[in-house]
């Protein structure tokens, strides 16, 4: 499975490129809907992306942020990805857009999963970008080898927008949008740093189990090749 991967010379050479594809992305469905949603993965790699993005001169009235997942914890815990988009992103400008968490209040994601739909149904669709991480076990979003929920949110005719996930490699219990409405984005895009990580992608490129590297199912099903931003 090909995928196209641009080389920068450092993270914050990345954080412009990467910034600019999406704001690019949401200029063209702003302008063509009036309204533009936007999907971003957490962890430890997005940070200084999200900072670059929020200071993009875009309407940010128009645009709703949402997470491509997240572990099933309150704001308040340093494990939330939503804690991360409303430190980095949300902010100046971009504190106008509207933002959709994922983490409803519920005791799990399968007892907050319909409500948690009732949230996301409501965004444009389909997404005008979608930015994808990656684990060094070939995990995105919280598509995570052997995790019980993987094959239902790796289908790709899967009917339901989102997934519970469990997997003892993913801490907490996971809700995480299923691989059809990612791959519907008008831009979909990889954001990976290190060596490492590179060397996995490639592994995943290569024949074998999506189980066990489930970044494959994107990069089988996607419409085109997948557009990696790497760097060093
Ligand atoms: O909730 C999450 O953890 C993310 O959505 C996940 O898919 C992330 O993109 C990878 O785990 C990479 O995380 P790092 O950037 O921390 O390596």
């Amino acid at each position: 499975m090909p995928f196209a991967l641009a080389a920068y010379e450092d993270r914050a050479a990345l954080a412009r490129a990467l910034a600019a594809h999406v704001a690019q992305a949401l200029l063209a469905r702003t302008a063509r809907d009036g309204a533009a949603s936007l999907a971003v993965s957490g962890g430890r790699t997005p940070a200084l992306f999200l900072e670059t993005l929020s200071a993009a001169p875009l309407d940010w009235g128009r645009i709703s942020v949402t997470l491509v997942d997240e572990r099933w914890v309150p704001e308040t815990s340093d494990r939330s990805n939503a804690a991360l988009v409303r430190a980095h992103l949300l902010k100046g400008a971009a504190a106008a857009a509207r933002f959709v968490p994922l983490f409803t209040g519920a005791p799990t994601p399968e007892a907050g999963l319909a409500a948690a739909e009732e949230r996301v149904g409501g965004l444009p669709h389909p997404f005008a970008a979608v930015v994808l991480g990656m684990g060094d076990d070939g995990h995105t979003a919280s598509f995570f080898p052997g995790a019980e929920g993987l094959e239902a949110a790796i289908d790709p005719a899967a009917p339901a927008l989102l997934a519970a996930i469990r997997a003892e490699a993913a801490g907490e219990p996971r809700i995480t949008f299923t691989l059809p409405e990612l791959l519907a984005a008008d831009t979909l895009l990889l954001h990976i740093e290190g060596k490492v990580k590179r060397e996995v992608l490639e592994a995943a490129s290569r024949p074998g189990p999506q189980g066990q590297m489930p970044i494959r199912a994107v990069l089988r099903h996607a419409r085109r090749p997948l557009d990696v931003l790497w760097c060093p």
